[in-house]
């Protein structure tokens, strides 16, 4: 019997949402001119972020860096206190890894976006330990909507593809995070002028 997980091969698109194929007019994504540098750490966007928040204990912690073009790449290692299955990563965070990977394209279109849409494939169990190599990538933009991919690869940015993601990310202005979050945390993050400047960076005309 083959230990090779089934569907590795499977080329991307034919099993995707048709709303995850951008349209004809579709542009490609523009890196901003004042986006950071390819190889500089990117940061939080929110201290309290599950995905990346540095003030979140319970989360994930992950670190992205900006690559060339519209693309990052980050590194996420799996705990105990991940597991779905004994010793194994649960779904659900992997998922969030690669939702939180795809987010942080924003720093480099520096617009605020958040997932519409998220389709993962789960090719390789993903031991507790495990170093997962995210790689994430914007493909096309059309009117607010941000076509992007993403893989995790085990141990090494080289290593066997345990996860990939296609999303739709859809722009919005920060009047949605104010409108919509709880009034508690959104006073505390407009009387933060680090969570201000954070939140500015993302935003072409604030
Ligand atoms: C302080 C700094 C913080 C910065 C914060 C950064 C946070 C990053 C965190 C990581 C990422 C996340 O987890 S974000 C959290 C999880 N996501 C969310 O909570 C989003 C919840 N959903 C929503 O709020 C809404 O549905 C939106 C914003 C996605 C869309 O609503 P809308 O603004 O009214 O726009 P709408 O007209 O519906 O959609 C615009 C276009 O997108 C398409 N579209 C929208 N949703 C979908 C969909 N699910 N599947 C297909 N297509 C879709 C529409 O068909 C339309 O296409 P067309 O007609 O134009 O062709």
């Amino acid at each position: 019997m083959s230990t090779v997980p089934s569907g590795g091969n499977r080329p991307r698109s034919a099993a995707r949402s048709p709303a995850l194929t951008p349209p004809a007019d579709a542009i490609a994504p523009v890196r901003h001119p004042d986006a950071p540098a390819p190889g500089e750490l990117l940061g939080s966007h929110y201290a309290h972020c599950f995905g990346c928040g540095d003030e979140q204990p319970h989360g994930l912690h992950l670190q992205a860096r900006a690559g060339e073009g519209v693309s990052i790449t980050a590194e996420f290692t799996v705990r105990p206190s991940h597991q779905g299955a004994p010793g194994l990563a649960h779904g659900g965070v992997l998922a969030t890894a690669l939702d939180e990977s795809l987010g942080a394209l924003s720093w480099l279109l520096r617009v605020v976006a958040v997932t519409g849409k998220l389709e993962t494939d789960f090719v390789r169990p993903v031991p507790v330990d495990s170093v997962l190599f995210l790689a994430a990538e914007a493909t096309a933009v059309s009117g607010r909507k941000i076509f992007c991919s993403a893989t995790g690869r085990l141990g090494s940015p080289e290593g066997p593809l345990a996860l990939r993601a296609d999303a739709l990310f859809v722009e919005v202005k920060v009047d949605h995070f104010i409108d919509n979050g709880r009034p508690e945390e959104i006073r505390a993050a407009m009387a933060d002028p680090d969570q201000v400047r954070r939140a500015r960076a993302f935003e072409v005309n604030p």
